[in-house]
């Protein structure tokens, strides 16, 4: 740890911040020691995204807070970005800023700007130079001249942090905030993440970081704070904890057990059978789901798992292979074919996918059922909005009001609300693309057990998911494709998150598209 007058490296007087006259953080107090990884936790909605916001300056406090950075105190009300930045303060958020299809250079010079030659031409090499040099200093080991949409995911998070890091000068007070910077990483990806966080603390810089991976939290922070609807209930040590003791803290309540995993019968009849499915990178895929089942897939990117969902849902073009639904023949041409057969799908991408970003939650619960509510001449809105007012409740969906724009819920609270659009239609086979991604652990528990009463009355769910553990916990049954191809399947005993780790990475070098 650097040695320096300074015993807090941030501090967090008096915080509140409100959003139309909602409260969304209540005087919040938090200290951060320098050269810490110091976890920021708290339920879906609890407020750790709009804190971090205010420490990076985009949203103001609420007037009489105040900010204080290695002994310089501001006012809350007047600190904005250019104060985060000169105190050394360095941000990497959960959707990274990087342009795929720029080298890893050129997103650099988005932030830093070109170099120039005398004469104002750009100065390609010396753009490489500077841009390889932050990369080694930051132990990142990528080509300069690489395409970001080449690189490995967790090198993509490794390239936002060296740029972030980029002009941080040796010795001086550097605070790395990091937004859930594991949550769209398959578990053995997240390691080398960890890996770059520990030498970022080894060279004395203070860590903030948010994460809804308890196991992570425990093996890398130092200290935790949580926020329970708005209000910082705890800081403390990680020393001794365990994960139930944050969920009680997070919740306020004692840990749930899970539900158990009550097994399908052998013999239950096909929801859905797919045999010799070519389609994308999908070289001949064979698959049989039946009704009571929840069946995982698991493979890295570019295995072919999200094809597989899409050309489910009649997204993608099926070029050979047959399907049955539910023991008939089926055509999947549209998504349309799709919901017809009973067949639905929650994308990965609730944002751009799956919701209506500027309509209010209720309307976009009800997305799925509009026509339910048409009476030949007029909608029945005010009896729509009330069904959607009662699904909102029934799948504990946390906002002020069901007027609240999609956009403006937390991130599990709107993957709870896309899941009850599609499970209102009671679909047979249930299509899912990382369900739980960014989701706390109480609305992960929710969720798991959403998926698991539908399947119990007789339906079946495919779930697609780079979260090992959830496929342990959640499936009956796991298949794994590489290449394109099913490579195992895992069932009883032998379906483990390290199984599964280790069948989906046998092969070293892989398309990084699907
Ligand atoms: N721009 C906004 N306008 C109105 N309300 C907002 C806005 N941004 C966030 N909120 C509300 O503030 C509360 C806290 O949201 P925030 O995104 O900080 O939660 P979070 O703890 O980061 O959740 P998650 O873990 O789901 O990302 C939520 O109720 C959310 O609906």
């Amino acid at each position: 740890m650097r040695s320096g007058p300074s015993t807090t490296a941030i501090r967090l007087t008096g915080i509140n911040k409100t959003f139309d006259g909602i409260p969304v953080l209540r005087n919040v107090d938090c200290s951060i020691a320098p050269g810490s990884v110091h976890a920021l936790l708290g339920g879906n909605g609890s407020g750790k995204s709009t804190l971090l916001k205010i420490l990076a300056g985009v949203h103001p406090a609420d007037q009489g807070g105040t900010i204080t950075i290695y002994g310089r105190a501001y006012a809350a009300g007047s600190y904005g970005p250019a104060i985060a930045r000169q105190s050394g303060l360095r941000f990497v958020h959960q959707d990274l800023g990087l342009v795929p299809d720029l080298t890893v250079s050129e997103n650099f010079a988005l932030e830093s700007g070109y170099p120039r030659r005398a004469g104002m031409a750009i100065s390609w090499r010396g753009l490489r130079r500077s841009t390889r040099q932050s990369l080694e200093s930051a132990h990142v080991d990528v080509d300069p001249q690489t395409l970001v949409r080449d690189l490995r995911p967790s090198d993509r998070t490794l390239v936002a942090i060296a740029r972030a890091l980029r002009d941080s000068d040796e010795g001086s007070h550097v605070t790395l905030v990091l937004d859930e910077p594991t949550a769209s990483l398959p578990q053995h990806e997240a390691g080398v993440l960890l890996e770059a966080i520990r030498r970022c603390q080894s060279r004395g810089q203070t860590i903030v970081y948010v994460s809804h991976r308890l196991s992570e939290v425990l093996e890398i922070a130092d200290r935790i704070s949580v926020l329970r609807d708005g209000v910082l209930v705890a800081e403390r040590s990680t020393a001794g904890l365990d994960e139930a003791q944050i969920v009680a803290l997070m919740t306020g309540q004692e840990a749930r057990e899970p539900l158990a995993r009550g097994m399908p019968e052998a013999d239950a009849r096909p929801v859905l059978t797919v045999s010799g499915l070519v389609a994308g990178p999908l070289r001949g895929v064979d698959l049989t789901v039946r009704r009571h089942e929840i069946v995982g897939v698991a493979g890295l990117l570019g295995s072919g798992r999200s094809t597989l969902l899409r050309t489910l849902f009649g997204n993608a073009r099926m070029e050979r292979g047959g399907l049955e639904v539910d023991g008939a023949p089926a055509r999947l041409r549209s998504p349309r074919d799709a919901i017809r057969r009973g067949i639905a799908l929650v994308p990965e991408d609730r944002g751009k996918d799956a919701a209506f970003a500027d309509l209010p939650l209720w309307e976009n619960v009800s997305a799925t059922a509009i026509r339910s509510y048409w009476s030949g001449w007029r909608m029945a809105r005010a009896t729509e909005r009330r069904d959607a007012t009662r699904l909102i409740r029934t799948f504990g969906i946390r906002t002020a009001t069901p007027n609240a724009p999609f956009t403006h819920l937390s991130g599990g609270n709107q993957q709870k609300a896309v899941l009850a659009r599609w499970l209102r239609l009671d679909p047979r086979l249930l299509l899912l693309d990382e369900p739980t991604q960014g989701v706390d652990a109480m609305a992960r528990a929710d969720i798991h057990e959403l998926i698991r009463e539908h399947v119990a009355r007789g339906n079946a769910a495919l779930v697609v998911s780079s979260d090992f553990e959830e496929l342990e916990s959640l499936c009956h049954r796991v298949i794994v494709l590489r290449g394109g191809s099913r490579v195992a399947e895992l069932t009883g005993p032998r379906l483990t998150e390290a199984a599964i780790a280790e069948l989906t990475q046998i092969t070293p070098k892989e398309p990084t598209h699907d």
